[in-house]
Protein backbone atom coordinates (compact mmCIF):
# COMPACT_ATOMS: atom_id res chain seq x y z
CA UNK A 1 0.00 0.00 0.00
CA UNK A 2 1.33 3.67 -0.96
CA UNK A 3 1.19 5.63 2.02
CA UNK A 4 -0.32 9.29 2.25
CA UNK A 5 1.35 12.56 1.62
CA UNK A 6 0.81 13.64 5.33
CA UNK A 7 2.79 10.16 6.23
CA UNK A 8 5.95 11.35 3.76
CA UNK A 9 6.10 14.46 5.14
CA UNK A 10 7.16 13.13 8.31
CA UNK A 11 10.57 11.80 6.67
CA UNK A 12 11.05 14.58 5.07
CA UNK A 13 13.58 17.92 6.83
CA UNK A 14 12.44 20.74 5.49
CA UNK A 15 8.76 20.35 4.31
CA UNK A 16 6.09 23.13 4.00
CA UNK A 17 2.39 22.88 3.33
CA UNK A 18 2.57 23.28 -0.63
CA UNK A 19 4.65 20.34 -0.86
CA UNK A 20 2.39 18.34 0.63
CA UNK A 21 0.52 16.01 -1.80
CA UNK A 22 -2.27 14.03 -1.75
CA UNK A 23 0.25 11.18 -2.19
CA UNK A 24 3.71 12.18 -1.75
CA UNK A 25 5.53 15.08 -1.06
CA UNK A 26 7.48 17.56 -3.69
CA UNK A 27 10.79 17.44 -3.62
CA UNK A 28 12.80 20.72 -4.44
CA UNK A 29 16.00 21.43 -6.45
CA UNK A 30 19.01 22.64 -4.88
CA UNK A 31 21.93 22.20 -6.93
CA UNK A 32 22.87 21.12 -10.73
CA UNK A 33 26.01 19.43 -11.46
CA UNK A 34 27.46 18.72 -14.67
CA UNK A 35 29.72 15.51 -15.21
CA UNK A 36 33.52 16.21 -15.49
CA UNK A 37 35.36 12.78 -15.57
CA UNK A 38 34.23 8.92 -16.12
CA UNK A 39 33.13 7.33 -13.39
CA UNK A 40 32.93 3.46 -13.05
CA UNK A 41 30.77 0.56 -12.65
CA UNK A 42 32.26 -2.59 -11.84
CA UNK A 43 31.87 -6.36 -10.46
CA UNK A 44 32.96 -4.85 -6.95
CA UNK A 45 33.40 -1.37 -6.87
CA UNK A 46 32.19 1.68 -8.21
CA UNK A 47 33.05 5.32 -7.95
CA UNK A 48 31.27 8.49 -9.49
CA UNK A 49 33.49 10.70 -11.38
CA UNK A 50 34.18 14.27 -10.47
CA UNK A 51 31.59 16.88 -10.89
CA UNK A 52 31.32 20.39 -11.11
CA UNK A 53 29.04 22.91 -10.02
CA UNK A 54 26.99 24.57 -12.82
CA UNK A 55 26.46 28.24 -11.69
CA UNK A 56 23.37 29.67 -11.17
CA UNK A 57 22.49 33.25 -12.65
CA UNK A 58 20.41 36.00 -11.18
CA UNK A 59 16.86 35.93 -13.21
CA UNK A 60 17.44 39.46 -14.22
CA UNK A 61 20.45 37.47 -16.03
CA UNK A 62 17.98 35.32 -18.45
CA UNK A 63 15.55 36.56 -20.87
CA UNK A 64 12.71 38.89 -19.05
CA UNK A 65 9.67 36.53 -18.74
CA UNK A 66 6.60 37.25 -16.56
CA UNK A 67 7.14 33.78 -14.83
CA UNK A 68 10.78 34.66 -14.16
CA UNK A 69 10.73 36.00 -10.15
CA UNK A 70 13.19 39.04 -9.98
CA UNK A 71 16.20 37.88 -7.37
CA UNK A 72 16.01 34.28 -7.97
CA UNK A 73 18.64 31.90 -8.72
CA UNK A 74 17.97 30.38 -11.55
CA UNK A 75 19.86 27.41 -13.47
CA UNK A 76 19.83 28.24 -17.40
CA UNK A 77 20.61 24.79 -18.76
CA UNK A 78 21.52 23.55 -22.19
CA UNK A 79 20.58 20.23 -23.53
CA UNK A 80 22.67 17.62 -21.80
CA UNK A 81 22.84 15.50 -18.97
CA UNK A 82 22.85 16.57 -15.15
CA UNK A 83 22.98 15.50 -11.48
CA UNK A 84 20.18 17.39 -9.62
CA UNK A 85 20.55 17.28 -6.18
CA UNK A 86 17.47 17.40 -4.27
CA UNK A 87 17.53 19.93 -1.36
CA UNK A 88 15.66 18.36 1.42
CA UNK A 89 16.90 15.29 3.45
CA UNK A 90 15.22 11.86 2.83
CA UNK A 91 14.76 9.39 5.37
CA UNK A 92 13.15 6.38 4.04
CA UNK A 93 11.15 4.30 7.05
CA UNK A 94 11.98 0.40 7.94
CA UNK A 95 9.36 -1.06 6.35
CA UNK A 96 8.83 1.18 3.05
CA UNK A 97 10.47 1.79 -0.16
CA UNK A 98 10.61 5.30 -1.55
CA UNK A 99 9.90 5.76 -5.48
CA UNK A 100 10.25 9.14 -7.09
CA UNK A 101 8.70 10.60 -10.33
CA UNK A 102 9.27 13.29 -12.28
CA UNK A 103 7.32 16.44 -11.94
CA UNK A 104 5.16 16.66 -15.46
CA UNK A 105 5.69 20.26 -15.98
CA UNK A 106 9.41 19.28 -16.59
CA UNK A 107 8.66 16.37 -18.66
CA UNK A 108 6.33 19.14 -20.71
CA UNK A 109 9.67 21.00 -21.12
CA UNK A 110 11.75 17.99 -23.05
CA UNK A 111 13.12 17.23 -19.56
CA UNK A 112 12.90 13.95 -17.28
CA UNK A 113 14.45 13.31 -14.31
CA UNK A 114 15.74 9.43 -13.85
CA UNK A 115 15.74 7.80 -10.72
CA UNK A 116 16.39 4.74 -8.53
CA UNK A 117 15.38 2.95 -5.72
CA UNK A 118 15.10 4.60 -2.45
CA UNK A 119 16.06 1.83 0.06
CA UNK A 120 14.31 1.36 3.74
CA UNK A 121 17.04 2.90 6.00
CA UNK A 122 18.21 4.89 3.95
CA UNK A 123 18.75 9.21 4.83
CA UNK A 124 20.33 11.71 2.86
CA UNK A 125 20.14 14.38 0.53
CA UNK A 126 20.00 12.21 -2.72
CA UNK A 127 20.18 12.87 -6.06
CA UNK A 128 18.66 12.53 -9.86
CA UNK A 129 19.52 12.42 -13.56
CA UNK A 130 18.44 15.55 -15.34
CA UNK A 131 18.14 14.96 -19.46
CA UNK A 132 17.58 17.93 -21.17
CA UNK A 133 16.34 18.00 -24.12
CA UNK A 134 15.85 21.15 -25.12
CA UNK A 135 17.34 24.53 -23.54
CA UNK A 136 15.40 25.37 -19.81
CA UNK A 137 15.79 27.32 -17.01
CA UNK A 138 15.17 26.04 -13.89
CA UNK A 139 15.01 28.84 -10.60
CA UNK A 140 16.59 26.95 -7.58
CA UNK A 141 13.90 25.77 -4.82
CA UNK A 142 11.48 25.22 -7.52
CA UNK A 143 9.66 21.44 -6.83
CA UNK A 144 10.75 19.26 -9.44
CA UNK A 145 9.81 16.06 -7.76
CA UNK A 146 7.43 13.79 -5.56
CA UNK A 147 8.52 11.25 -3.40
CA UNK A 148 5.57 8.10 -2.65
CA UNK A 149 6.54 5.48 0.18
CA UNK A 150 5.05 2.11 -0.41
CA UNK A 151 4.98 -0.08 2.28
CA UNK A 152 7.45 -3.18 1.56
CA UNK A 153 8.79 -6.60 3.54
CA UNK A 154 12.90 -5.97 2.89
CA UNK A 155 15.90 -7.86 3.52
CA UNK A 156 17.94 -5.97 6.34
CA UNK A 157 17.98 -2.11 5.50
CA UNK A 158 20.42 0.39 3.58
CA UNK A 159 24.11 0.88 4.34
CA UNK A 160 25.52 1.52 1.43
CA UNK A 161 28.18 4.42 0.27
CA UNK A 162 25.38 6.91 -0.22
CA UNK A 163 24.10 6.69 3.65
CA UNK A 164 24.08 10.00 5.29
CA UNK A 165 25.03 11.75 1.89
CA UNK A 166 25.43 15.76 2.24
CA UNK A 167 24.18 15.55 5.52
CA UNK A 168 27.00 17.58 6.84
CA UNK A 169 27.22 20.30 4.12
O1 LIG B 1 17.05 8.33 -7.60
C1 LIG B 1 17.59 8.03 -6.54
C2 LIG B 1 17.35 6.78 -5.92
C3 LIG B 1 18.00 6.48 -4.74
N1 LIG B 1 18.84 7.39 -4.16
C4 LIG B 1 19.51 7.08 -2.89
C5 LIG B 1 18.61 6.23 -2.00
C6 LIG B 1 19.19 4.85 -2.13
O2 LIG B 1 18.90 4.08 -0.97
C7 LIG B 1 20.66 5.17 -2.29
C8 LIG B 1 21.50 4.07 -2.85
O3 LIG B 1 20.95 3.63 -4.06
P1 LIG B 1 21.45 2.24 -4.65
O4 LIG B 1 21.29 1.16 -3.62
O5 LIG B 1 20.79 2.04 -5.96
O6 LIG B 1 23.03 2.54 -4.84
P2 LIG B 1 24.20 1.60 -5.36
O7 LIG B 1 24.69 2.12 -6.64
O8 LIG B 1 23.74 0.16 -5.34
O9 LIG B 1 25.36 1.84 -4.32
P3 LIG B 1 25.54 1.29 -2.81
O10 LIG B 1 25.64 -0.19 -2.91
O11 LIG B 1 26.78 1.91 -2.27
O12 LIG B 1 24.33 1.75 -2.08
O13 LIG B 1 20.67 6.31 -3.15
C9 LIG B 1 19.06 8.60 -4.75
O14 LIG B 1 19.80 9.45 -4.24
N2 LIG B 1 18.44 8.89 -5.93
Amino acid sequence: MFRSGSFVAEHIDPVTDDQVQPNGVDLTLGDVLEPAAPGYVGREGKTVGARESISPVDAGDVDADDDVVSGADVFALDPGGYILQYAETIAIPDGHVGFLYPRSTLMRNSCMLNTAVWDAGYEGRGEGLLQVHHPVRLERGARVAQLVLAEADHAGVYDGDYQRERLEE
